[in-house]
């Protein structure tokens, strides 16, 4: 009967946001039970779970068994209902009984919730979860073509050769294992979509550095910086170094050059490995094992620097892969349909356990472009919250650092997470800083973003943007325009992303580079 506690256990600590189900399993050296099959029951009960949701609160098992948790009645029932050997358990034991005994009553739920989805047969119903399931996985593979080391075309004669151009993203995700497809992007230069099923980490072009495999969402800032000849950028938070990189493929042949941050000693030296194999080290100045928060930005070094770009460590609650983390859904809330946030969980009456208060029971994501999704923070789980008031008290230490440099007069902010915590609430108390209001900080308005960013749909959440706003009084601008200046992007989508979020500050004036700029008015819809 370990393996339902020890299961349980995982998915709490999972829901209260200390990790993926599949690092708290694969991390923990003291487990009693195999980690491929508490991995394998975790990722089938999360998987199944919509349905089985509905199916223990129909039945009404919670509120007669009261050996039964949540999460054990969710991993049980699983078993019970439709795993081929059952419950792992001697047919006496006390939490096996708990469950069996209303085997008949959850095989009626069941049977109703699949009739009432249309489906003739179990296995037509398990048929449409496994392809749900597979949706929210990644299908596309993004390739950044390193123009440091080849052109579009080059690539076209040599990695994409027998591949067939599609101006069609969908066709891309619905390819199947033999089809060979390209896409280019409409946003990103040089970006291109393969399916997932390419082989890429043995091409020639990979081990040469002349593809960089980097989701689009995280193409976004280094293409809103837009690096001007002349100019220096930091890169503030740097390894691995998709980024940087891309930065550095941005200054060309110019005079441009970018300075790289990475406080971890160990992540800079994958860092210098990634600028060598992009062929970027004549670009790319890295300050191993250094702290940004503790650069002086009037130094020799930094005192002309003009962008910053910052992407700061995170709860990479967007990045793909994580999806377990949020999307179970236990039973003991209410069925959710059309929400945007996460529904509140149902608070059960009988006495305290320890995986149902406030846990985040479902996050919907409003595919709509100016809505896009926002958590419901009075209902966090407290570690998560904790967790995350801890990340953006550091993320926004950051940003102000980086509002302190002298010539400074712009600045990219990042992150892969889907929690306004990290995103807009990091970025209103930013901008209503003592440091923003002294440089003249302001927002980098979706008006003034070069096309491939200004024509993203997917933007940020005025609701967040107005509790920011008034979580910062005496702050007073325009919501809309505030969060129609973030970019977000979804995971789960047809866009084929990461989750992630981005922003951007401007302020006029600052010391100019060194050099003369060239009039550049950002990327034209010819060139992407
Ligand atoms: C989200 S990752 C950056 C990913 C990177 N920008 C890319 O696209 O490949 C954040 C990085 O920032 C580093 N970091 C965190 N705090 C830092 C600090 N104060 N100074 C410099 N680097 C820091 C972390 O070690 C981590 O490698």
């Amino acid at each position: 009967m370990s393996l339902y506690y020890e299961a349980a256990d995982i998915l709490s600590a999972s829901l209260s946001g200390k990790g993926s189900i599949q690092s708290l399993v694969y991390s923990n050296k003291t487990l009693k039970n195999k980690p491929g099959h508490l991995f394998a029951l975790l990722s089938e009960a999360s998987k199944w779970s919509p349905v089985l949701k509905d199916i223990i609160n129909q039945s009404g098992v919670l509120a007669i068994e009261k050996k039964l948790t949540p999460t054990l009645a969710l991993l049980l029932c699983h078993d019970l209902l439709l795993s081929k050997s059952g419950i792992a358990a001697p047919s006496a034991h006390p939490l096996r009984l708990s469950i069996s005994r209303h085997k008949a009553r959850l095989s009626a739920e069941l049977t109703k919730i699949r009739i009432k989805r249309g489906y003739g047969s179990l296995d037509e119903l398990k048929a449409s979860i496994e392809s749900l399931s597979s949706e929210g996985n990644k299908r596309i593979r993004w390739v950044r073509v390193n123009t440091l080391k080849i052109s579009l075309d080059d690539l076209s004669a040599t990695l994409l050769h027998g591949y067939k151009h599609t101006t069609s993203l969908q066709e891309i995700s619905d390819a199947s294992s033999d089809d060979k497809l390209y896409y280019v992007d409409a946003h990103i230069p040089n970006l291109l979509a393969l399916p997932s099923t390419a082989n890429l980490l043995k091409s020639t072009a990979y081990a040469q550095g002349q593809i960089i495999l980097q989701d689009k969402a995280s193409c976004f800032p280094a293409v809103l910086m837009g690096v001007r000849p002349g100019e220096t950028i930091v890169d503030a938070c740097a390894a691995p170094g998709n980024k940087t990189t891309q930065l550095a493929a941005s200054c060309g042949d110019s005079s441009a050059r970018v300075i790289a941050f990475e406080k971890d000693k160990l992540r800079a030296l994958t860092l210098r490995k990634m600028v060598e194999r992009a062929g970027a080290q004549h670009i790319v100045s890295i300050n191993g094992g250094q702290d940004f928060l503790a650069c002086d930005p009037e130094s020799d070094q930094l005192r002309t620097v003009t962008g910053l770009l910052l992407d700061p460590s995170c709860s990479g609650s967007g990045i793909i892969g994580r999806d377990d983390i949020a999307t179970v859904e236990l039973p003991g809330s209410p069925t959710a349909v059309d929400q945007t946030h996460i529904a509140p969980s149902r608070k059960r009456k009988r006495g305290p356990s320890k995986d149902t208060a406030s846990i985040p029971s479902q996050i919907q994501i409003q595919d709509s472009p100016d809505a896009s999704l926002v958590e419901a923070e009075p209902i966090m789980a407290d570690d998560l919250k904790s967790r995350l008031q801890g990340l953006a008290k550091f993320q926004l230490e950051i940003i102000k650092h980086a509002m302190s440099f002298p010539a400074a007069t712009k600045i990219t902010y990042s992150t892969c997470s889907i929690h306004a915590t990290e995103n807009e609430e990091v970025v209103f108390g930013a901008l209503a800083s003592g440091i923003a209001r002294e440089r003249g900080w302001r927002i980098w308005t979706r008006e003034e973003q070069v096309s491939g960013i200004a024509t993203w749909p997917r933007r940020g959440s005025q609701e967040a943007v107005e509790a920011s706003i008034k979580a910062h009084q005496g702050y007073d601008q325009d919501p809309i325009e505030l969060a129609e200046a973030c970019i977000r992007c979804c995971k789960g989508t047809d866009e084929g992303t990461m989750g992630f979020f981005l922003v951007g500050f401007l302020r006029d004036g600052g010391e100019s580079p060194e050099e003369e700029q060239d009039e550049w008015n950002g990327f034209s819809d010819d060139e992407v």
